[in-house]
């Protein structure tokens, strides 16, 4: 028998406010545990919670960006669910008025295009966070009352790889609106799986399961692929699947049963008696739209149509918008060639962000000087050799491409005159291979631009070199 995978995704992504979601307590990723909390946090009695602007602002901008319609009226409900990192037992979220619904975003996959629906977005408080060791468990409320979004998408995806491609495209989006870090090695992006199978042309979903501790998009694709192969064992072995929450194991690449799944009934969910219903009206919701930057499909398309990318390049260079913005800075304001600055970019300064696991913002670089850098380049002042050294120093440090090259003695050398003068001196020293050359022996031009090199240690201008040398033979 075979089966088609049903993949859903739920992505949660900590929105980048100054203080929590319904206090003034600080946001600090890395602070002592247990340090940036208020009475509203700790679910003192009497304590009420205050929404914050910025987190529902921040909200509408992501859901705006995933084509979402705003809700004009919304409101928020309780969770309730008991946990050491949930100190008032309930969590505040929404429930049946979440303030985004209806949203897509598109993937590419083998070359075509794939729209994944999204159900909805909604806002919620974060959780704190418990550590657990091997007799005892530690809880930190750090993160507790963090604004969150959680994101819900359609049950629209095939395959684990879509699932790869969707998240990567949820994270470029939302890097693009600057809502959120979302950085899943830092928890500001997460992501639960749902995921169940069915036989090929039956209509009906199959049981789900659900898999969480999925710390990085290849242990998503990696988690889905192994639960795929489990549940089709268990069904060909003639079992059934069990609604349950499944922890992926990074170690064995397998997921093991956490519990069976609870309904949503289960949660008790009840309208939040501490909040009011929030209104959102069109002019709001406008001026929210307007603070929306150009998102990366629309720059991407751009950059094939109008700058000539490869599809590759458009779509490497648009997933980060700093990336984006730097290129868009090379180009346009700095009038690089498209295809030279893209290859710099996509390149030496990727592979040196990669390797140093740093960000291009926190790099010596800027676009000015990578373009002065190309341009040095293409006038002959440096050779590409040249110019490695040279980027080294311009991402390390900082400074002009010019300045660098004269400071590491590289400056090729251009001046006709003078290259005229090194081959004139190369040729008297050395007649024989000028008549071997006369003679035939293609090979001997290879020797005498040797010679002229090493007399300009290294520096000539090669192209010029040759050049000249052919010149000055034929004179002879
Ligand atoms: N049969 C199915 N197979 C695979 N995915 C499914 C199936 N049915 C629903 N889904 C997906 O499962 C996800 C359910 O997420 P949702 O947040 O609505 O519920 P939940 O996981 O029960 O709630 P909670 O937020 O409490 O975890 C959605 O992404 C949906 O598309
Ligand atoms: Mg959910
Ligand atoms: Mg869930």
């Amino acid at each position: 028998m075979h089966f088609e995978t049903v993949i859903g995704l739920e992505v949660h992504v900590e929105l980048k406010t100054n203080s929590k979601i319904f206090s003034n307590a600080p946001l600090h990723y890395g602070h002592e545990p247990n340090t940036n909390l208020s009475v509203v946090e700790l679910g003192y009695p009497g304590t009420l919670p205050v929404l914050n602007e910025t987190a529902v602002e921040y909200g509408m901008k992501a859901a705006m960006a995933l084509n979402m319609q705003i809700a004009t009226d919304t409101k928020f409900d309780r969770k309730n669910y008991y946990y050491p990192d949930n100190p008032k037992a309930y969590q505040i979220s929404q429930f049946d008025k979440p303030i985004g619904e209806h949203g897509s975003l598109d993937i590419e996959i083998d070359g075509k295009k794939k729209t994944i629906g999204i159900t909805r977005l909604h806002l919620e408080e974060d959780a704190g966070k418990s550590t657990h060791k091997d007799d005892y468990s530690l809880v930190d409320l750090n993160r507790q009352g963090t604004a969150l979004v959680e994101i819900v998408s359609e049950p629209d995806i095939r395959t684990p790889e879509e699932a790869y491609k969707y998240l990567e495209k949820i994270k470029s989006i939302i890097q693009y609106t600057g809502v959120s870090d979302v950085k899943m090695e830092e928890g500001s992006l997460r992501c639960d799986a749902n995921i169940s199978i069915r036989p090929v042309g039956q209509e009906k979903f199959g049981t789900k399961t659900e898999l969480k501790n999925l710390n990085s998009f290849n242990f998503v694709r990696k988690g889905l692929e192994h639960e795929v192969k489990r549940q089709e064992q268990v069904l060909l072995s003639g079992g059934v699947i069990e609604q349950e929450t499944r922890r992926y194991d990074e170690k064995t690449g397998e997921t093991v049963l956490m519990r069976i799944k609870e309904g949503a009934d289960d949660y008790r969910y009840f309208p939040e008696p501490d909040l009011m219903h929030l209104h959102i009206d069109d002019e709001w919701k406008e001026r929210v739209r307007a603070s929306i930057p150009t998102l990366p499909d629309e720059l991407r398309e751009k950059y094939i149509n109008e700058y000539d990318l490869p599809v590759y390049d458009a779509e490497i260079l648009t997933m980060r918008k700093e990336m984006s913005d730097f290129f868009s800075e090379m180009v346009e304001s700095h009038k690089a060639g498209p295809k030279l600055a893209s290859n710099w970019l996509m390149g030496n300064v990727n592979e040196y962000l990669n390797k140093n696991n740093t960000e291009l913002e926190d790099t010596g670089l800027t676009a000015e000087n990578l373009t002065g850098m190309i341009n040095i380049i293409e006038d002959g002042t440096i050779s590409s050799k040249q110019a490695k050294k040279v980027f080294s120093v311009l991402i390390e440090k900082g400074g002009t491409a010019k300045q660098v090259a004269k400071e590491l003695g590289m400056e090729q050398i251009s001046d006709p005159a003078v290259l005229t003068g090194m081959v004139t001196e190369v040729l008297d020293a050395n007649e024989q291979s000028v008549e071997d050359y006369k003679n035939g022996k293609d090979r001997a031009i290879g020797f005498l631009v040797g010679q002229i090199m090493k007399k300009s240690k290294g520096q000539a201008n090669p192209k010029m070199v040759n050049q000249i040398l052919l010149e000055e033979i034929n004179k002879r």
